[in-house]
């Protein structure tokens, strides 16, 4: 192990990261806060400030996987399409099996210049985590509780108010709705065989609704829907404890753009038409497990220094006052400072904790865990 590896493993570097983190994080959705009055007089200009703003969170993120563990990202794509990303609104459809995907999928919006815009649909558990789901209030993100009675009404409604949304973003679906385990494989394979559709070996049945109103609602300002394949080389299980050790990956992403005229309107076909889009992406999975790569000509979009720029930025400003402060505690002597202060760090160490933990699979819900009951309507 060279010395910069065995640097990046230290708990220490991990605990100023992590302070990096927390405090920008906590000061920027302060910042968000402050444009609450900003709504009320230009709602494009707020909404473009809290972009920006947006971008000094989640960047301090992708930093950590482009610039700290080096995760290289590889891109298969139509060279024709190359052009459109980023300069387009569109609607990308992810599969749902690694911890890290959702970042992965930042980096590649990063790299495309749409980091601080882009837009997920997310379960509503997620608005709470401090400083992610906090930004994600003020980027306008769209949650659900996978109670699909309570969703159609309100995810269609935070859908409509994307209509006049001032720059370009890419909204992803995870259609599968939850973290592939191999209980959910089961269950949902039993949905699968009950419906008459065809298995998935490496996905789990995709939910329909959701896609089917987000198509719906953002027809018109929507270009495409941009189908996306993920998968690591060497059968790489990433992680995000992985990222912060400073363990490199090497991520695959496989892009297919369909202009959004090609989807049905009508909601049956619209869901056969997303099953069919499943079983082919399950091929685009089983060329990959054989031949170690997707179809068709690859490019690696280059890392852009802004996230190293925004994160190096954030250090210098917030680790001299912590110097400061560490010199002062101990010069001041007082074991009570002492004690309160290392009680403080080790809250602040467990709430960084938790919010790695809602990355990981082994702690994921149990939506999906138990086929549906049959609905009687
Ligand atoms: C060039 C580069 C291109 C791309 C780069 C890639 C990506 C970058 C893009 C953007 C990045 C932006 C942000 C990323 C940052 C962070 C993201 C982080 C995380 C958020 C992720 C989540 O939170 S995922 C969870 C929430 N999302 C979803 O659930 C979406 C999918 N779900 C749906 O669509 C659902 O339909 C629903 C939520 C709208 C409603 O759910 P509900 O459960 O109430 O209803 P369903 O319709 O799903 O259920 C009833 C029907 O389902 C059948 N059923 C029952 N059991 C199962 C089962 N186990 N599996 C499958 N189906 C099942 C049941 O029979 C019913 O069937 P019907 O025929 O009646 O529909
Ligand atoms: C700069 C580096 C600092 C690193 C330290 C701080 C890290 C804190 C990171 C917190 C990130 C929280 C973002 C949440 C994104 C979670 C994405 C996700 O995958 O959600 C799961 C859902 O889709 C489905 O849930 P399940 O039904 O599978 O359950």
């Amino acid at each position: 192990m060279g010395f910069l590896q065995l640097l990046k493993s230290q708990f220490l570097c991990h605990l100023v990261i992590c302070y990096v983190f927390l405090v920008s994080g906590l000061i920027i959705n302060l910042l968000q806060l402050c444009t609450l009055p900003l709504w009320l007089v230009s709602k494009q200009l707020a909404r473009r400030v809290n972009i920006r703003l947006a971008y000094c969170i989640a960047s301090q993120l992708v930093a950590a996987l482009e610039w700290w563990s080096g995760t290289e990202c590889t891109l298969y794509t139509d060279p024709e399409n190359y052009p459109l990303y980023g300069n387009e609104k569109a609607i990308v459809v992810l599969n749902h099996s690694f911890e890290i995907d959702f970042l992965c999928g930042w980096t590649f919006c990063e790299r495309f210049g749409v980091l601080g815009s882009s837009k997920v649909l997310a379960k509503k558990e997620l608005a709470y985590v401090p400083i992610i789901g906090w930004m994600w209030y003020f980027l306008e993100i769209v949650f659900c509780k996978r109670k699909w009675e309570e969703d159609r009404r309100t995810v269609a409604q935070s859908l409509q108010n994307l209509h006049d949304y001032p720059e370009n973003y890419w909204f992803l679906l995870f259609c599968e709705g939850t973290r592939l385990t191999p209980k959910k494989h089961q269950v949902s394979m039993q949905v699968a065989e009950s419906k008459g559709l065809p298995k998935l070996k490496y996905h789990l049945l995709p939910r329909t609704k959701g896609f089917w109103i987000t198509v719906q609602n953002l027809r018109g300002t929507v270009a495409a829907v941009y189908d996306s394949t993920l998968n690591f080389r060497n059968n790489q299980v990433p992680t995000l404890l992985g990222i912060l050790n400073g363990k490199k990956y090497h991520a695959d992403l496989y892009v297919r753009r369909i202009p959004l005229e090609l989807i049905p309107e009508d909601e049956a076909e619209c869901a056969a038409w997303l099953h069919h889009l499943y079983q082919e992406k399950d091929s685009f999975q089983e060329h990959y497990a054989k031949t170690s790569r997707f179809p068709g000509p690859t490019v690696s979009p280059p890392r852009r220094p802004w996230t190293l720029i925004n994160w190096l930025f954030w250090c210098c400003l917030l680790l001299y006052p912590l110097g400061l402060l560490l010199t002062q505690l101990i010069s001041s002597g007082s074991v009570l400072t002492i004690v309160v202060s290392v009680a403080l760090c080790t809250a602040a160490s467990l709430g960084v904790r938790w919010m790695i933990g809602q990355t990981e699979i082994n702690k994921g819900s149990s939506y999906g865990n138990k086929e549906a009951p049959l609905n009687n309507n």
